[in-house]
């Protein structure tokens, strides 16, 4: 896209607006407002806070609730699940979201590790029409395990279903993904865009995506951590704790990024959520 001259008077206004805490579709409506056309605005405000146009592009669309099942957040100060302590050490509203310190056993941690290594492979992402990639924002490797394929992620995936109150067949199979030093996941949504082309196809089964668990299987010496750009936040890589988010589709407060590994390597599991059942979960 060409660059458009920005007003040095507006881009000072963009960026003050933005940090007197008025969302970035606040500042969208009030350019329109004042007479200029919603694509030169979206364009300006992309330039000036140095982000994507697809991301202002969600802004815009009205954020809409997936029809089906929901996920139910888990309440500080934590529960027992299967005889299982899991502790909330942070909570957050917007985006929802909770950290799960305990959620898993070092011994399974170790378990997920050592299942995954022989089996993983570069990380693919899904593309536009539907099909997977290798993708250059996301430099790991990565493997799935299939829905209840051992007792190991049978266990993982009765405490992600009872924790979160949500059937296990509405989980997509348990992803493992391995960084090494400078390897990163790069910001994105984990909902599926409807404006793509391939939307239809990736929720023909399922249905959108509703939340994520991401699983920390080890702790990196530096870096690794998960960001939240929208909020400021970046949740810790711990051997054995989890962070969990839920959105709705549009969700821009969800947007995230796993923090490049600064030292040693990141092991983490990931098990997204769908509103429909995704597959027939043997249990
Ligand atoms: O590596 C991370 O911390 C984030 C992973 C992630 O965003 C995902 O698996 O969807
Ligand atoms: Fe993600």
């Amino acid at each position: 896209m060409k660059s458009l001259p920005i007003r040095p008077e507006l881009r000072e206004w963009i960026l003050s607006t933005t940090r007197a805490g008025h969302s970035v579709q606040a500042v969208l409506k009030l350019m329109q407002e004042t007479g200029y056309d919603p694509r030169q605005s979206r364009s300006i405000i992309a330039t000036v806070l140095n982000m994507p146009v697809t991301a202002l592009d969600a802004r815009a669309q009205k954020p809409g609730r997936a029809p089906g099942r929901r996920t139910r957040h888990p309440d500080a100060p934590g529960t027992v699940v299967d005889g299982r302590a899991i502790h909330v050490g942070v909570s957050m509203e917007s985006p929802v979201l909770r950290v799960l310190n305990g959620f898993l056993s070092d011994q399974e941690c170790q378990a997920l590790i050592d299942q995954a290594m022989p089996r993983l492979q570069r990380a693919k992402t899904v593309d536009s029409s539907g099909k997977q990639q290798v993708d250059a924002r996301r430099t790991s490797e990565g493997m799935f395990f299939g829905i209840g394929e051992s007792p190991l992620i049978r266990n993982i995936e009765r405490r992600i279903a009872t924790l979160l109150s949500i059937p296990v067949d509405h989980g997509e199979g348990l992803q493992v993904l391995h960084y090494l030093p400078g390897q990163q996941y790069e910001p994105h949504y984990d909902w599926f865009d409807p404006e793509q082309p391939g939307f239809a196809a990736i929720t023909a089964k399922g249905g959108q995506r509703i939340a994520s668990l991401v699983m920390y299987l080890n702790t990196p010496e530096a870096g690794g951590g998960t960001a939240f750009p929208e909020v400021g936040l970046t949740v810790t890589a711990l051997r054995g704790s989890a962070v969990y988010f839920a959105y709705d589709t549009g969700d821009t407060a969800s947007l995230h990024a796993g923090l490049p590994v600064q030292k040693g390597e990141k092991w983490i599991a990931t098990k997204w959520l769908r509103e429909q059942p995704f597959q027939l979960a043997p249990r």
